[in-house]
């Protein structure tokens, strides 16, 4: 769960990231493109704003020209002169109707007039063109108002602009409410005297209306024009500004930039202004006006032009292609980064992987090694031995165990020795029988062998091998090695226990059987006597009767230690069964075996058992012996002849009265 937080958490920066870079990679292109296209939305606005000022003043510095031309006419002057000096009209007719309808025309001709009036010097209306034909006075007063005021003491050719206000207009024959701008000029005589003075009204939307920038494109782009006090001098916009609105109050920001500066650029939000300062009472310089002037505050204009600033949206906007391209890339980038990061996640995950499998590697070695340590010791200590020999019985490889047994080194074997040259030559037979089983198809084998150790002692040992098989190909025998040598002692010992009595240590009969033959075989070889005594304890049935039966065994292990003084070394004691003993006697003759009974039976009766009693603290309890003496003649078969002979011997003696020996010739 954790790598998956981990790899969802790679995986947005994969996203991000791409994102970003491609971002910072275009965005210098973007906009340096962007650069170029205000560059050149700048460069149109600057001259559509240049052609505005141009058309405006050209417009105003005509009106200026037709003011002052037509102040400037004969008729005009020769009417006001008529006026002032009181000529009836009757006299003046003729002249007031020919400067009625030139003015008449000069309205109709020029549609962006929508007043023309001849004001005396006292402020009176004289005449109206258009409106009233050949009023005289018209009833208007012009006294009180700023034209009459600001006009009244201009000198020749000077003019008198109000700021743009709201008034009557005609139009098509209607009377529509509409922006208009006053111009006025004094008149003056010949001989300079001033007759009145000249007001122009003329329509300033139907001025403003018809220059170039006031018609919306349809690109966006707009104009800008506000007076001194950033009142709004155009018709009313879209966006709800009204002729006379205080673009002040409605935008601060923007009037303040442009107030602050005669000319200059504002970087709106979605749009791009370029304004300049037109000052009509110094700009005029191709009108023939003398002096301008204008009521306080309403000048200068501030006239501007609206374009759309480029945006990056724009940009991309006008080329689908552009759009699909860009998305590409981006794309593109999101999915390197997200392969890159995929790539990543795999690498770390097999690099992870690698890493437990190279501590579980490691574990496994560390484990190996101790196991195989382990074994090692289990090999080379193990309690039998192990040895490997190759094709020819030379000894590879070999355990401590065995090489202790042997008495060598280990050096002084391996590669040195054959395994054969070890064992004894009486038993080398079965341990080459065992390795050719071992080199055989059988690939197994073994052997009870004795081996030849460096101190001369003799181990006897079975050997247990097997081949190494590798493709068919024998590599070495692998034997196990069992020291037999205890199961040998033991083997031994219950072969010795089983022909030996355990009450006196004796031979019993069994072992007697087997000597008797090698003895009787060595006296035929050698021709010597073999002669044999049987023994018999005289009432013994009264002693174990008299003393008990423990008494008894003391008696006849008594007589076992006296016989055993009385014999010499070869001679064979045994005990055949209940009191009855026998001794065979090699290299005896029969006198010599009647000495040697006669010696036993005096040794006998002089040799009393010590008893220990309840009642008495020791006793000595003496007992005698029956013997007869026979020979074993070379010719018989068994012993079983002379032991006959023997008893016959014997069973003389015990009716001799016991106690004595006797020989039995047969
Ligand atoms: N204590 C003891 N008694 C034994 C042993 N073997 C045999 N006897 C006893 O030896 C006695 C032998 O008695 P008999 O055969 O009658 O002979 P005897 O009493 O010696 O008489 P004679 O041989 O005629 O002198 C029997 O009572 C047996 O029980 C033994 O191992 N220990």
């Amino acid at each position: 769960m954790m790598r998956l937080k981990t790899l969802g958490a790679r995986l947005v920066i994969a996203t991000i990231v791409p994102l970003l870079l491609v971002t910072a990679m275009l965005y210098p292109i973007f906009r340096t493109h962007l650069e170029a296209r205000l560059d050149s939305s700048r460069h149109g606005a600057t001259t559509l704003l240049n052609a505005e000022y141009d058309a405006l003043l050209h417009d105003m510095n005509e009106s200026f020209n037709q003011v002052l031309a037509v102040a400037e006419l004969p008729i005009l002057r020769r009417h006001l002169r008529n006026v002032r000096e009181g000529v009836a009209l009757k006299d003046r007719e003729d002249t007031l109707e020919q400067l009625a309808a030139m003015l008449e025309t000069l309205v109709t001709h020029f549609g962006r007039y929508t007043r023309l009036v001849l004001i005396d010097t006292t402020g009176e209306e004289l005449l109206e063109a258009g409106s009233r034909l050949l009023p005289y006075p018209t009833g208007t007063r012009y006294a009180q108002t700023g034209v009459f005021r600001g006009t009244k003491r201009l000198p020749p050719r000077g003019l008198y602009i109000s700021a743009p206000r709201l008034g009557e207009s005609r139009r098509e024959g209607k009377t529509v409410t509409t922006a208009v701008i006053d111009i006025a000029t004094p008149v003056f005589g010949q001989n300079g005297q001033r007759l009145g003075m000249l007001l122009f009204t003329l329509d300033w939307h139907y001025l403003t209306a018809s220059l170039p920038h006031a018609i919306d494109s349809g690109e966006g782009v707009r104009a800008v024009m506000v007076d001194d006090q950033g009142k709004w001098l155009l018709p009313n916009t879209e966006e709800g500004l009204r002729f006379g609105d205080s673009l002040a109050d409605r935008y601060p920001k923007v009037w303040h930039d442009l107030s602050s500066q005669l000319q200059g650029e504002i970087l709106l939000d979605d749009d791009l202004l370029l304004f300049r300062t037109q000052d009509i009472r110094t700009a005029a310089e191709s009108n023939k006006a003398g002096t301008i002037v204008t009521p306080p505050a309403s000048q200068p204009w501030q006239l501007g032009i609206v374009v759309p600033r480029p945006s990056l949206a724009g940009l991309l906007a006008e080329s689908p292609w552009q759009i699909a391209v860009l998305g590409l890339i981006y794309l593109l980038s999101v999915i390197v980064g997200v392969l890159w990061v995929l790539s990543l996640h795999r690498q770390r995950y097999l690099r992870r992987q690698a890493m437990e499998f190279s501590r579980e590697a490691q574990h496994l070695s560390r484990e190996s090694q101790q196991y195989a340590g382990e074994v090692q010791d289990l090999y080379e200590n193990a309690p039998c031995g192990y040895h490997s020999l190759d094709s020819d019985g030379r000894i590879v490889k070999i355990n401590r165990t065995e090489l202790e047994w042997l008495g060598y080194r280990v050096d002084e074997v391996i590669d040195k020795w054959h395994y054969r040259d070890f064992v004894t030559p009486d038993t080398r037979a079965a341990f080459d029988d065992a390795f050719r089983g071992v080199l055989s198809a059988g690939q197994e084998g073994g052997a009870e062998c004795v081996l030849m150790c460096r101190d001369g002692t003799r181990l006897p040992v079975v050997i247990q091998a097997t081949a190494q098989v590798i493709e068919g190909c024998f590599q070495y025998s692998r034997a196990t090695v069992f020291d037999l040598s205890e199961r040998k002692q033991l083997e031994a010992r219950l072969a010795e226990q089983a022909m030996v009595d355990p009450l006196t240590g004796l031979w019993n009969r069994r072992y007697l059987k087997g000597q008797a033959a090698k003895e009787m075989a060595r006296a035929c070889r050698r021709g010597t006597s073999l002669s044999l005594i049987v023994i018999d304890l005289d009432h013994f049935k009264r002693i174990n009767d008299t003393h008990g039966h423990d008494v008894g065994d003391l008696v006849l292990q008594s007589f076992a230690d006296t016989a055993r003084t009385q014999l010499r070394e070869g001679d064979i004691l045994c005990r055949m069964g209940g009191e009855e003993f026998i001794v065979l006697l090699p290299d005896t003759a029969p006198e010599q075996a009647m000495q040697v009974a006669e010696r036993l039976r005096l040794a006998v009766s002089a040799t009393p058992v010590e008893i220990e009693t309840d009642v008495v603290a020791t006793v000595r309890l003496a007992y005698t012996a029956s013997l007869g003496v026979a020979r074993v003649a070379p010719d018989e078969a068994s012993l079983e002849p002379a032991i006959k002979r023997a008893d016959e011997g014997l069973y003389a003696a015990k009716n001799a009265g016991r106690n004595c020996v006797h020989w039995y010739a047969g």
